[in-house]
């Protein structure tokens, strides 16, 4: 409310740009309604100028919607409240010499000639028109020192036609645009100096009024009705003179043909009335938008509405709704126009000595009447007197002559003369009278319309009603108070409810990002150990790499120690040459020698001759013709078919344990029965009878061998030895050969089985020697 201008009510000279004030009547759910069945969606909240209106048909769309007006009156508003609360303060801004407009906007049937005109002859039911006339008079009759003049109009646009209500047989009328406004030249204005007069007028203009009937309403408004009060005020003090114009319209309703059942001549009318509604829609949307370009010359109404709309004037729409779910898509129309033209500006100021002011060529034309009249009066009176004073009519005639001639200066030269200037002056003097009867009542006339304000007071109101009515409008100015106040409170509620929403949503986001945070930080924990892990991991790597590095740059070293000792230089060149890198085996590889079929290669390799030998060094020369063990290699020219030379042995000769002959036949015995045997120390005696048993069977058995050729033994003998403690020894550690438990000379199985054994000596002629 704050950000938008001023509503009206209060009346200045430098009055800001003032928004049009709108205001919803919804009236009661009508009995053909009720009868029909018909549910209400309608819900009015008065106190906060807040309407609601619910769509039953449609489930999907938003159900309800809300709108928010200056004001809100729902079925139980009564007309005298409305007025109080609404009117009241525009008629006041008009008595202080500004423009007003009040009118009704709506769906057909609504209650805008309810709302406008009122029902005729109950007093609680005076719609806002009767009213107003009461406020403008009340006010002239309790105003001192005021001369007002006041002139009523009523017109109707038909048919895009607009007629003189108070002459229905005047010619066409136009209307035209000038400084002060639009206007309608030729249009009749009857003068009125009271309520009465004013009522009369209203009632003769709604009797030429085009009324008809349809489905919806028993007496549509078949037009457009424009009841206009020009209220022209003079303060007798000051000189000075104020206007006030009010124009009071009663449109017709927007209506459908299907609902009202329109046809023939209605059907003609209701497609102008729509005509020029939809027009007026347009209007008020242009100026909701600030578009540049407003309409107004695409009907009758919109240009009679111009200052009312973005003009000078103080505005106030009345849209009238009905509560009926039938007619919910025309009431939601109603509410969505009633709430774009809240935002249209209007620009109102107060109209001080305008140019076009009657009452002030009616104040010349009385100076002037009076003027006239004034001299004349006198002389006619002076002779009155002068002839009442003479008892016989000649003699009064005679002495009236004397007394004119006197006065004329004029000299008397006969008596036959002076009968004739008698009865000529006689005529003059009654024309005179004739003329100054009819200026006096000219002036009279013209006094008749002009009223002077404060006279009747106490015979219109008492005190107390006076007081009553002050009382009233206090309490109309606080409700409008209280309701920008809801309205304030409301937006103030929605503001908080947006900051507690959006506070409500940084919390949740904080506590969102908290958790986030924490899950983050944990990762990032975990992160960190992996990382360290890593790192160990990667050290220890590195560590093993070092080691792995020095151990193979030991082995490099001692290889290449090894080349550079025993290869022949041209050998190593050769390896050096053929030596390549495989990247994807990643190892070293030969490249392999040519075959003999193979020519590419031939014809590159410097062919040898097949008699002679490769020449070799001298010192292996003489090395290949001793006899010593080492010089072997000597003797052989290709020094890549030798083996390797062995590490230098660490580990001894295995040595086997001496055993008895008699421990070994019985060993033997063993073998070849599968028996387990007992050696016993401490018997040698049962051992010695046993083993000479055991000897015995064992010549037999070499005669049973002896007899049995080719026949297998699978040795299964687990002997257990109780010489070293009791020990169990499993056959040579797998399956042996028969009697391979008895080689002990043989030396026992090492990881390097499938290695040939080293040479047992050194090359003493390099330097090398066994450890
Ligand atoms: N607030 C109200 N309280 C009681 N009755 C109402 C109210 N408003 C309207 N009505 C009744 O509704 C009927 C239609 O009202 P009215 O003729 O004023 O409608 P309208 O909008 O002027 O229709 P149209 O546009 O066709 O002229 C009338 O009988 C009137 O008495």
């Amino acid at each position: 409310m704050s950000a938008r201008s001023r509503r009206p009510g209060t009346a200045n000279s430098q009055t800001p740009n003032e928004c049009v004030q709108v205001v919803v009547r919804c009236r009661p759910i009508s009995n053909k309604e009720q009868s029909e069945g018909s549910e209400e969606v309608v819900a009015v909240y008065p106190n906060r100028g807040v309407v609601e209106i619910t769509n039953l048909t449609e489930a999907n769309k938003e159900q309800t919607k809300m709108f928010t007006y200056d004001a809100a009156y729902d079925a139980c508003a009564t007309q005298i409240n409305l007025y109080n609360e609404v009117v009241f303060p525009l008629v006041s801004s008009v008595l202080d010499g500004f423009n007003g407009c009040i009118f009704a906007y709506g769906q057909t049937g609504t209650g805008k000639t309810f709302t406008m005109e009122g029902v005729r002859g109950n007093e609680d039911l005076k719609g806002i028109i009767p009213r107003t006339f009461e406020q403008i008079w009340l006010h002239i009759n309790r105003t001192e020192n005021f001369q007002f003049l006041v002139d009523v109009s009523y017109l109707e646009i038909y048919m895009e036609e607009l007629r003189d209500l108070l002459k229905p047989n005047s010619k066409h009328l136009e209307v035209r645009e000038r400084g002060s406004g639009v206007y309608v030249p030729n249009l009749h204005a009857i003068n009125c100096k009271s309520v009465d007069d004013m009522l009369n007028v209203m009632h003769i203009g709604n009797k030429n009024r085009t009324v008809g009937f349809t489905n919806m309403n028993e007496h549509s408004s078949r037009s457009h009705a424009i009841f206009m009060i020009r209220i022209e005020m003079c303060d007798i003090e000051t000189n000075t003179i104020k206007v006030g114009k009010l124009n009071l319209i009663d449109l017709a309703g927007s209506e459908r043909q299907s609902k009202t059942g329109a046809s023939a001549e209605r059907l003609k009318e209701a497609s102008k009335i729509n005509l020029a509604l939809s027009s007026l829609g347009n209007v008020i949307s242009a100026l909701a938008e600030n578009s540049p370009h407003v309409p107004y010359r695409d009907s009758k109404l919109t240009r009679l509405l111009q200052d009312s709309l973005g003009g000078n004037s103080k505005t106030i729409m009345i849209a009238n709704i009905g509560p009926s779910a039938y007619n919910y898509n025309e009431t939601l129309t109603t509410l969505r126009y009633a709430s774009r033209a809240k935002t249209i500006q209007n620009k109102p100021v107060k109209n001080e000595d305008p140019q076009d002011a009657k009452l002030k060529e009616y104040q010349e034309e009385i100076e002037r009447l009076k003027r006239l009249i004034a001299p004349k009066q006198q002389r006619t009176e002076k002779i009155s007197k002068k002839r009442q004073r003479k008892p016989k009519k000649e003699k009064v005639s005679n002495e009236v002559v004397q007394l004119e001639l006197e006065e004329s200066d004029e000299e008397p030269e006969s008596d036959k003369e002076n009968e004739a200037e008698v009865a000529k002056s006689n005529e003059e003097l009654e024309r005179e009278r004739v003329e100054t009867a009819k200026l006096a009542t000219k002036l009279a006339e013209l006094e008749s319309q002009l009223v002077r304000g404060g006279k009747n007071l106490l015979d219109t109101y008492s005190e107390r009603q006076l007081e009553l009515e002050k009382k009233l409008v206090e309490i109309a100015e606080r409700k409008k108070r209280e309701i920008e106040i809801q309205q304030q409170l409301e937006l103030q509620e929605e503001t908080t409810l947006e900051i507690r929403e959006t506070v409500t949503s940084l919390e949740q986001e904080v506590e969102l990002k908290k958790r986030k945070l924490s899950k983050c930080y944990a990762k990032y924990l975990a992160l960190q150990q992996e990382l360290n892990d890593c790192k160990y991991d990667h050290n220890q790597d590195l560590r093993e790499l070092e080691m792995a590095q020095n151990e193979l740059v030991k082995e490099l070293k001692r290889q290449l120690l090894i080349i550079d000792n025993f290869v022949p230089v041209e050998v190593k060149q050769r390896l050096y040459t053929q030596a390549k890198y495989d990247e994807e085996q990643e190892e070293w590889k030969f490249s392999t020698i040519p075959m003999v079929g193979d020519q590419s290669s031939l014809t590159k390799r410097p062919v040898s001759h097949p008699q002679r030998r490769r020449p070799i060094s001298e010192y292996a020369l003489m090395e290949a013709k001793t006899n010593a063990p080492d010089a072997l290699r000597f003797k052989n020219e290709n020094i890549v078919s030798y083996e390797l030379e062995m590490p230098c042995r660490t580990t001894q000769e295995y040595r086997s344990p001496k055993v008895s002959a008699s421990l070994q036949a019985v060993l033997a015995q063993a073998m070849q029965t599968g028996d387990d045997i007992d050696i016993v120390d401490s018997h040698t005696n049962s051992i010695r009878s046993r083993l000479e048993n055991i000897i015995n069977a064992s010549a037999n058995a070499s005669a049973a061998l002896a007899s049995v050729n080719n026949s297998t033994i699978t040795p299964n003998v687990v002997a257990s030895v109780p010489v070293a403690g009791a020990r169990n020894i499993k056959q040579g550690r797998g399956i042996a050969s028969p009697g391979s438990a008895i080689d002990s000379n043989r030396r026992p199985p090492t990881g390097r089985m499938g290695l040939k054994k080293p040479a047992s000596a050194y090359p003493k002629a390099r330097g090398l020697v066994n450890k």
